[in-house]
This record gives C-alpha cells, sequence and structure tokens, in this order.
C-alpha cells in the first residue's frame, strides 16, 4: 500500500522525533509500531494520514496518489466525540462532512454502530456511555467510510484491563472479517503481540525501526490462551530488551 524510504521528521525546536525510517505497510496487514513513549510513533501516524510531512525522505503511495479523506480513518487515545451528539451524529460526522446527508447514509451508520456493538446505543449522548463504549462509537466513525487505511494512535491505553481485552477482541473480528490495512500504535507488548500480523519495534528517540517480527499465530477464537501466543510476547519482549538502550 505504501512505502515510507528513508524517512525523517526534525521540528522547529530541533527535536528530532523520527528518522532514517524505512517501512512498508502491505495491503490487508495489521501492523503494530511498538516502542517507549517519545519516539515518534504519533508523528510517524500523522505523516502516514496526511498531517504531517517527512523533512527527508519519502512516502510513496502504491497507486501514486496519497489518499483521498475518506480514505483514511483514525482513532486516537481520547474518543474525541462531539459532546452534544449523539452516537450516531458522532458516527455520521464523517459523511456529513463528505456532504452526504443523514438520510442517504442511515443504513451505514447504524450498521456499522451495529458491528460495534453498539445496537440500542445510536441517541446516547457521549456522556452516558462508558469509556469503552465512547471507543465503540469512536471506531465507528473512522469505519463507516470504509476507509482503505485505519489509523489507531494507543486507541486503548485509557481503558481497563477487562474493557481492553473486550475491544481488542472485536477490533481482531472486525479486521479479520474485513482486512482493512491498520496500523495501530501502542507501549503494550501484551496488546501487540495479540493483535499485530507484523510488528515494527521502534527504539528511543530518535525513533528507528529496530526489529520486525512476523506474526505467524492462526486465528483463533481465543488467541490468548495460545501458546503461541505466549511465546510470541516472550520474542517480542527478548527483541526490546536487545534494542532498548541499556
Ligand atoms: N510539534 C512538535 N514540536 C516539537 N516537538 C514535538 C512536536 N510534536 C512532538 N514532538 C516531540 O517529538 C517526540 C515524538 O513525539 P510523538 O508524540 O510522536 O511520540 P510517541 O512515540 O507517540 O510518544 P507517546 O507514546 O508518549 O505518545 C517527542 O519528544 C515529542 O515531545
Amino acid at each position: 500500500m505504501l512505502r515510507l524510504t528513508g524517512a525523517g521528521r526534525r521540528f522547529v525546536n530541533g527535536t528530532i522525533a523520527f528518522a532514517d525510517i524505512d517501512m512498508r505497510i502491505d495491503a490487508g496487514e495489521f501492523v503494530v509500531l511498538l516502542g517507549p513513549s517519545g519516539c515518534g510513533k504519533s508523528t510517524l501516524l500523522r505523516l502516514l494520514a496526511g498531517l504531517d510531512v517527512p523533512d527527508t525522505g519519502t512516502i510513496v503511495w502504491n497507486d501514486g496518489t496519497p489518499p483521498a479523506p475518506g480514505d483514511i480513518g483514525f482513532v486516537f487515545q481520547d474518543a474525541t466525540l462531539l459532546p452534544w451528539a449523539s452516537a450516531e451524529q458522532n458516527v455520521h460526522l464523517p459523511l456529513r462532512l463528505a456532504g452526504k446527508s443523514f438520510s442517504e447514509t442511515r443504513n451505514e451508520v447504524r450498521a456499522t454502530i451495529a458491528q460495534l456493538g453498539l445496537a440500542g446505543f445510536e441517541d446516547a449522548k457521549p456522556a452516558s456511555l462508558s469509556g469503552g463504549m465512547k471507543m465503540r462509537v469512536s471506531i465507528a466513525r473512522a469505519l463507516v467510510s470504509r476507509p482503505r487505511l485505519l489509523l489507531m494512535d494507543e486507541p486503548f491505553a485509557a481503558l481497563d484491563e477487562f474493557t481492553r481485552h473486550r475491544l481488542q477482541d472485536d477490533l481482531h473480528a472486525l479486521w479479520r472479517e474485513a482486512r482493512t490495512t491498520v496500523v495501530f500504535v501502542t507501549h503494550s507488548i501484551y496488546e501487540t503481540a495479540y493483535l499485530a500480523s507484523r510488528i515494527l519495534v521502534m527504539t528511543p528517540r530518535p525513533g528507528r525501526i529496530a526489529a520486525e517480527i512476523p506474526c505467524p499465530l492462526p486465528d483463533p477464537a481465543d488467541r490468548r490462551t495460545d501458546p503461541a501466543y505466549a511465546s510470541l510476547t516472550a520474542q517480542v519482549t527478548e527483541t526490546l530488551r536487545a534494542v532498548m538502550p541499556a
């Protein structure tokens, strides 16, 4: 889908977020960027979203043109919902910004809400939803325009462990079904091993891709108890230990 070559980003204050990043994202992958705080993961996602540009290097899209608005969905750590709008209105927002009325997109909006397990909560305002439900609305909003690329920046970091597991399960099931290309940023080794089809490990700032770990795990109903999952988390832990400075 895309390739970054020698990409670097240096801010005006001199901070080098990342340097010499070579990476490719293939269509249908679930790529997890795993790295310590401040290694430039969010900046890298912003670059993939077209919200920022590299100072050095290039980003090349396979079909020659950067994706149009609507081709990329973005989910942040905070659900960033409009507090005065219902779940349904929040999910409709990107379609509204693309000039599509609610009446012409009602079916897509409601189907996406149902896909995220929120049928019956269409009229609920964010204040009446739990943290996990708000994040579900946020993911539905990112998916409603059927993006080619879904970028997720630590979306589950603020959730409790139970809610986090359920959202990981549901996201993984959605990905298995639709095979939307996902780039997911996290600090969590367990989350990485559970979700990824390929892991890119980043070093502390300036971030570099220090290791790549393919994840040939099967798609079991419960990956968490699979011995292959345990050995993958051990492999990721060992890789982190090897690439992090002492
Ligand atoms: N606009 C900016 N101007 C200057 N420095 C910035 C700017 N944006 C980010 N940085 C710095 O660049 C580095 C990388 O930031 P970024 O948010 O990409 O890291 P991250 O790996 O996503 O961190 P975290 O995991 O804590 O969210 C950090 O040191 C940050 O303080």
